[in-house]
This record gives C-alpha cells, structure tokens and sequence, in this order.
C-alpha cells in the first residue's frame, strides 16, 4: 500500500472528458464512473474530503443536439454544455448516491475564481457542502463563458478551485500515467518522471505546443500544457499535483496501492499560501481596531467577532482587505472583511447572535473569519511577514 494519500485532508480529482464520456456513443461511461465513485468512498473512509471537477458537458451534450463529428463552433459548444451538464449531473448524482453521498453541482466561471468577493462566496459555499457531507461536482459554466473569460480547458480550472478551497492534493487523471520529457506517443524513448519539485524552463518545455496537442482531436482539450499551467497555480496556492491515468476502472484506488503516477511537489502548506495571498493585499484601506482581549484571541488562531472590535475606520466592501490594530495602533493582521464598512459599524461591539435582528439579515458570526485573517509579525505599520501558520486548522 502506497502512502501517496498519507495525511490528505482535501483532495480534488478532474476528470476528463474522454474519461467520462464514450467518444463514439457519447453515452457516459457508467461503469467507470460506479467504480470511480467507489474510489471516492475509499479517500472519504481515509479521512479525505473530496471534490471533483469534471470535464464532459459539452462531449456529453453534443448528441443531443445533432452536433457529432466535427469541430463545434464556440456557441454550438455552448448549447452542446447546456444539454449534456444534465447528463452529467444524473449521471453523478447516482453514482455517489450508490455509496451513500449526495452530489452538489457547482458551475463557475473564472470570474467566480479570481475576483476576490465571489471567489470568497465561491469557497464559503464548496466549504459549506463539504461540511455538510456533499461531494462537490464541479465545471465551467460553458453556457455563459465567452471566448475571452473562458477557461476552456478543467486542468487549470480544477486547480483555481483546488487553491480556492486550500486543498492539499490535486489529482488530474488523464489518458497518461504522468510528464515524460516528451510526448511519448510522437516521441520515442520518451521517459517517465516521477517526482517533479520544481517548474524549471526544461520542465515546461516538456509539455511541447498546445497547437499540436489540440490537433489530436477528439473529446480532451489542452494535452500536457494546461496540465503544466494547472501545476503552476496549484503549486504557488500550496497544494501538491498529481497526474494520473484514469482510463481503467479504480484510478484512485490504483494510485493508493502504488500505480505509477507524476507527483509535483507544493513548496508550502495551503493554510501558509493563502495567508501569504491574504497578507500581500496591498489596498486595505479600511481599519478595523479591536481590543486586548480580542488582541490575544487573534493570535491564538481565533476568527474576530465583532464583540471584540472598538471602532471600523475608513472605507471597505465586504470582502475587502481591511487592516487589524490594536488600541495602540500597532497592526496585528491583515482580514477580508466579512461585512462593508457601514454594516460593520453597526455590529461593533456587539455579540454574534445580535447581528440578525440589528442588521436584518443573517450574516457570518465573524467580522473576520479566521481563515481570512493573515497575523502580521510585526511592529507598527509596516510589516509584511505572515506569522507561522502551521498550527492553525484548515477549517
Ligand atoms: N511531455 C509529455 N508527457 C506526457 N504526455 C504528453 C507530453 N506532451 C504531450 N503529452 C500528451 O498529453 C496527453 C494528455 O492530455 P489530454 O489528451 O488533453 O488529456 P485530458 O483529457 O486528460 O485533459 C497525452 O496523451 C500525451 O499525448
Ligand atoms: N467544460 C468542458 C470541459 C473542457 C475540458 O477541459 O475538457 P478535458 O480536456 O476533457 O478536461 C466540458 O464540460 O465539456
């Protein structure tokens, strides 16, 4: 038994298309995907909680709608999604359910990813379902995606989300068992490599042109290219990739028990990446002052409630990078506010359970959630460095 799952915590695995989907029926292939669900149990029953981003919409959908072999025009594909996600998403739903999970479908577009207000929406909800026990399935939103906001391909989008929910492990199974130094199918003698601990000029190079791996046709998209641009955002988001081959049933199963795979090594721990992205906000504009108490609270890796904040200081939208002082004006932490300038004002002071009734909605508990705060080891003002977060939990 392999210890590649060893102290996994959260993993995303991206399925793609021609994985999922018979490219000459365009039927989903229910068997591998009754034993991939099976997989999904093993890490469950391993202490892992799994998210899967799945590629095969458009594949899936392009039967229904008349549209089979040739090439598809941007809006054919995008009709072709609309029909086929409801495929997919039956397809998924059964398949969990038969080992006891519930599916939660999630499309995003990558606006939901990068801009800060709805890529923290985004994480609230995935980390919500995965509290509540769900598996989430998510793809691109390919009905509304244009050319130019699309990411087109699941690689680099399974890895925004894997950064988004500070995953620690990304598993892209693919047709091929991992990075050769070349493509092995135009390339003879083309080596395998195992372990990869950095995204060195010769390393990308190895991924060849995307032009070419996009003439291979078919159901996939991107070949070994987006799978290196996926590892970039992975890596610098702390969490570790995998590329695997998934065409036989069990892919995650074989990985645990030893299958030959490329691993890339993240540099650091998610929690650490994402403080470090937190903290290297540059326009806080907004100050929120709190007192001793809440002082101390923070820096035992507490969230701070709004009970614990004096005043809130010039102007901020919820999900803006606020500045965290003391009484004395010392900068303990940079935040991403849960709530805008003037809601929070209204809070200061007052316990969690209050918020409800004084602002007439049901907000977060937190002013700023724990998760969203990077401590700052510094002295007044000007301090950039992120404490050392390993002792603080994920969730
Ligand atoms: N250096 C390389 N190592 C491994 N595979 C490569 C390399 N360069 C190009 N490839 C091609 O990338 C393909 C996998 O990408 P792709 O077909 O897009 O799969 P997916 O559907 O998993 O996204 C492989 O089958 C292989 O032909
Ligand atoms: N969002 C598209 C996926 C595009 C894509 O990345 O495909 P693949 O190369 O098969 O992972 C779909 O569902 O068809």
């Amino acid at each position: 038994m392999s210890k590649i799952f060893q102290g996994s915590k959260r993993v995303v695995v991206k399925i793609g298309s021609a994985l999922l989907v018979d490219q000459s029926t365009g039927a989903v292939r229910r068997d591998w995907l009754a034993a991939l669900s099976k997989d999904v149990a093993m890490l469950r029953a391993r202490g892992a909680q799994v998210l899967i981003v799945s590629s095969g919409s458009i594949a899936a959908g392009r039967r229904h709608l008349g549209l089979q072999n040739r090439s598809l025009k941007l809006e054919e594909k995008q009709a072709a999604a609309a029909t086929g996600q409801i495929t997919l998403a039956h397809a998924y739903q059964e398949s969990l359910a038969a080992e006891g999970f519930t599916a939660a479908q999630i499309l995003l577009t990558p606006g939901d990813t990068e801009e800060r207000r709805r890529h923290l929406n985004a994480r609230a909800t995935i980390l919500q379902l995965l509290s509540l026990g769900a598996v989430p399935v998510i793809n691109e939103n390919d009905t509304v995606a244009t050319q130019e906001i699309r990411y087109g391909d699941n690689d680099r989008l399974a890895a925004r989300v894997s950064t988004m929910v500070s995953a620690d492990t990304l598993i892209l199974l693919s047709d091929i068992d991992g990075l050769y130094t070349a493509d092995p199918r135009s390339t003879a003698g083309a080596e395998h490599l195992p372990v990869v601990d950095h995204l060195s000029p010769e390393i990308l190079a190895m991924a060849g042109d995307v032009a070419v791996s996009a003439e291979r046709g078919g159901l996939s998209t991107g070949g070994m290219v987006t799978k290196l641009e996926a590892a970039k955002i992975a890596l610098g988001g702390g969490c570790r990739m995998i590329i695997a081959r998934g065409n036989d049933p069990h892919p995650l199963q074989a990985l645990a028990d030893g299958a030959r795979c490329t691993v890339f090594t993240a540099p650091e721990k998610p929690v650490a990446a994402r403080k470090r992205w937190i903290a290297g906000q540059l326009n806080a504009s907004g100050i929120v002052v709190v007192d001793k108490g809440a002082a101390t609270a923070l820096a035992n890796g507490k969230s701070l409630l709004p009970a614990g904040v004096v005043r809130v200081e010039g102007e901020f939208e919820r999900g803006d990078p606020v500045s965290v002082t003391g009484l004395d004006g010392n900068r303990l932490a940079i935040g991403l506010a849960a709530y805008s300038r003037d809601d929070a004002a209204k809070i200061v002071g007052r316990q969690s359970k209050e918020i409800a009734d004084i602002l007439g909605f049901e907000g977060r508990s937190a002013l700023i959630h724990r998760d969203d705060l990077a401590l700052l080891a510094d002295g007044p003002g000007t301090g950039r460095t992120v404490r050392d977060e390993r002792a603080q939990p994920v969730t």
